[in-house]
């Protein structure tokens, strides 16, 4: 799989997108979220796909077992890279949402890579444990998400850089550990908690990062990107 900077395209339409998208002169990979899928919809991901880019579809589904897999299966056909659903579904859930998007591919086309959200980014310790009334760290529970979702089949999971490494011993190098909550140091930290830069993520076990903000609001994105990307790369 691809392993560039996944770049969040968190824009409120098409128009943003592309004009965004037109500062690059190379394929990307790119992550579109509910915002823009909410907004424009699956004619969004055929018309960046047809720019030749790569992408994770994060539409983060959490539902009955019969609704995640019968939406999967519609997913499929998108042809993209990468989706995901919250682990917090359940095994039931997440091994109907990868018999539905086996179902749903296309025959000759590639299986997108299916991982699970363990516990957000933007998620603490102490959030988990008042909100959630969950008992353990939050590094056990990640690793417990982490634990059932192998045990679902599916090919990894979403979780910060500082619980990457742990899900690597625990579940094998090529189980996906997809991280958010990347940030370039002193940048803006906004909503995000378990935070980290480029090169710590690739020091610290993560097979993808997904970086939004530090480069869509950059002054100049393209730069910014190239910083990211080599600090990612070179470490
Ligand atoms: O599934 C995700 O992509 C995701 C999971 C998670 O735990 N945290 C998280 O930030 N994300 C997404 O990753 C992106 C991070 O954006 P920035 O904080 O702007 O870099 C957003 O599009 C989030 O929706």
């Amino acid at each position: 799989m691809n392993s560039k900077p996944i770049i969040a395209l968190d824009f409120p339409s098409e128009k943003e997108v592309f004009a965004f998208l037109s500062q690059f002169n190379e394929p990307l990979f790119v992550k579109i979220g509910m915002e823009l899928y909410l907004q424009e919809g699956p004619d969004i991901v055929r018309k960046v796909k047809e720019h030749g880019h790569d992408i994770f579809l994060d539409l983060k589904l959490h539902d009955i077992p019969n609704t995640v897999k019968s939406a999967m299966k519609g997913l499929a056909r998108l042809g993209v890279d990468l989706v995901n659903v919250h682990a917090a579904g359940g095994v039931n859930m997440m091994e109907s949402a990868l018999e539905g998007l086996e179902a749903g591919t296309p025959s000759g086309m590639k299986r997108a890579k299916l991982i699970s959200v363990t516990q957000l980014t933007s998620t603490t310790e102490e959030q988990m444990q008042q909100q959630q009334k969950i008992t353990l760290s939050l590094l056990e529970s990640v690793l417990h998400y982490a634990s059932i979702t192998k045990q679902a089949g599916l090919d990894g999971v979403v979780c910060s850089v500082h619980e990457a490494n742990v899900i690597r011993n625990q579940c094998g190098e090529d189980f996906l550990r997809v991280t958010p909550g990347i940030r370039l140091a002193g940048g803006e930290i906004h909503d995000q908690k378990r935070i980290a830069t480029p090169d710590v993520a690739r020091r610290d076990g993560s097979s993808l990062i997904v970086v939004g903000r530090a480069i869509t609001n950059a002054k100049d994105p393209v730069e910014a990107y190239k910083t990211v990307s080599e600090l990612w790369e070179e470490n």
